[in-house]
C-alpha cells in the first residue's frame, strides 16, 4: 500500500517552496501526496510579490474531503497566514489520528512575512501542542519562544523553550548559522544532532518545506521520528547540493536529484 501524506500549506507559483515543494518531495520519497491550499502566493526567485489567504471554510472543506474519504498516514503544515487559519488547522490536525509535522513558517528567505504577527499566540497555544514534530528555523524560534541562537551550543536551550509549548519532538534547524548545516532533534530526553556539510550553493529556496515534507513521508511509511528525520536530512542535503539557478534570484533545491541520470 502506498502511504498517503497531506500537506496543508501555501502555494508558491515559482514551484520551489510551499505546496509545490511538498508534493514533489512526496513523489520523490514514494508516498501519495495530497494538498490543502491555505493561501496563494505570487512568488518567484526574487521574492513574494503578493499573497492571498483562502477563507477558513475552504480550508476546512479541503481537509475534510481528503481525510474523510481517502485517509492520511501523516500530515505536514506550512504557511498558515493568519490566526484564524492557524486555529482552524490546529483543531483539524488535533482531531486526526496521524502524526503531524508542523513547520511554523514565519517569513520567506527574502524576508516577506508569510504569517501575521497576530497569529503567533495561536501558533504557541494551539498549533504546537498538536505537533508530533515541530521544525522551526532560528528566526522562527526567536519569534515564537523569544530565544536567540548564535551558536550550535545555544540550540539546546532553544529546543527546550519550544518543547514547553507541547510538541512531542522539536527539530531546531541550524541552516542559518555559519559552518556545517547542523540541526538538533530532541523530545526532551533523547537528543540527536544531525550534521551535514554546508553546500556553498545559493539556490536553497524551499529547504524548510522540503525537510518537513520528507519527515512526514518517513512517518507515513512507519519510521520512528529519529529515523524519519535522519532520512529527511539526507534527502534535503542532496537536494541543496543539486539546487539550480532559476530566474534572477535564489533558485530552488532539486527535488528530483535522486532520479537525474540525464543532466
Ligand atoms: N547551504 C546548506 N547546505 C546544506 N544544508 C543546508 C543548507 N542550508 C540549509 N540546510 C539544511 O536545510 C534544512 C532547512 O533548514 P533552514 O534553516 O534553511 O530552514 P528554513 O529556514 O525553514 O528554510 P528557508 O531558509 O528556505 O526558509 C536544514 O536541515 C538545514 O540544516
Ligand atoms: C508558500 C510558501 N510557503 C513557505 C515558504 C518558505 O519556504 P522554505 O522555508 O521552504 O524556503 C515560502 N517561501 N512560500
Amino acid at each position: 500500500m502506498i502511504p498517503n501524506v497531506l500537506t496543508v500549506a501555501g502555494s508558491d507559483s515559482g514551484g520551489g517552496a510551499g505546496i509545490q515543494a511538498d508534493l514533489k518531495t512526496m513523489l520523490a520519497l514514494g508516498v501519495h501526496g495530497m494538498s490543502v491550499v491555505t493561501a496563494v502566493t505570487a512568488q518567484n526567485s526574487l521574492g513574494v510579490q503578493g499573497a492571498w489567504e483562502l477563507p477558513v471554510e475552504a480550508v476546512r472543506a479541503q481537509y475534510r474531503s481528503v481525510v474523510d474519504d481517502i485517509g492520511v498516514q501523516a500530515v505536514k503544515t506550512g504557511m498558515l497566514a493568519s490566526a484564524e487559519l492557524v486555529e482552524a488547522v490546529a483543531e483539524l490536525i488535533a482531531g486526526t489520528n496521524a502524526p503531524a509535522v508542523v513547520d511554523p513558517v514565519g517569513v520567506s528567505k527574502h524576508g516577506d512575512a508569510l504569517l501575521a504577527a497576530s497569529a503567533l499566540d495561536a501558533v504557541r497555544t494551539k498549533l504546537l501542542p498538536a505537533a508530533t514534530v515541530a521544525t522551526p528555523n532560528l528566526d522562527e524560534v526567536a519569534q515564537i519562544a523569544g530565544v536567540r541562537v548564535e551558536s550550535e551550543r545555544e540550540m539546546r536551550a532553544a529546543a527546550a523553550a519550544v518543547l514547553e509549548y507541547g510538541p512531542r519532538w522539536v527539530l531546531i534547524k541550524g541552516g542559518h548559522l555559519p559552518g556545517d548545516a547542523v540541526d538538533l532533534l530532541t523530545d526532551g530526553s533523547e537528543e540527536h544532532w544531525l550534521r551535514a556539510p554546508r553546500h556553498d550553493n545559493r539556490h536553497t529556496h524551499g529547504t524548510g518545506c522540503t525537510l518537513a515534507s520528507a519527515i512526514a513521508s518517513g512517518l507515513a511509511k512507519g519510521r520512528s521520528v529519529p529515523e524519519a528525520v535522519v532520512e529527511a536530512k539526507e534527502y534535503v542535503t542532496g537536494a541543496v547540493a543539486a539546487g539550480f539557478a532559476l530566474g534572477g534570484g535564489i533558485g530552488p533545491v532539486d527535488h528530483g536529484w535522486r532520479f537525474r541520470t540525464d543532466v
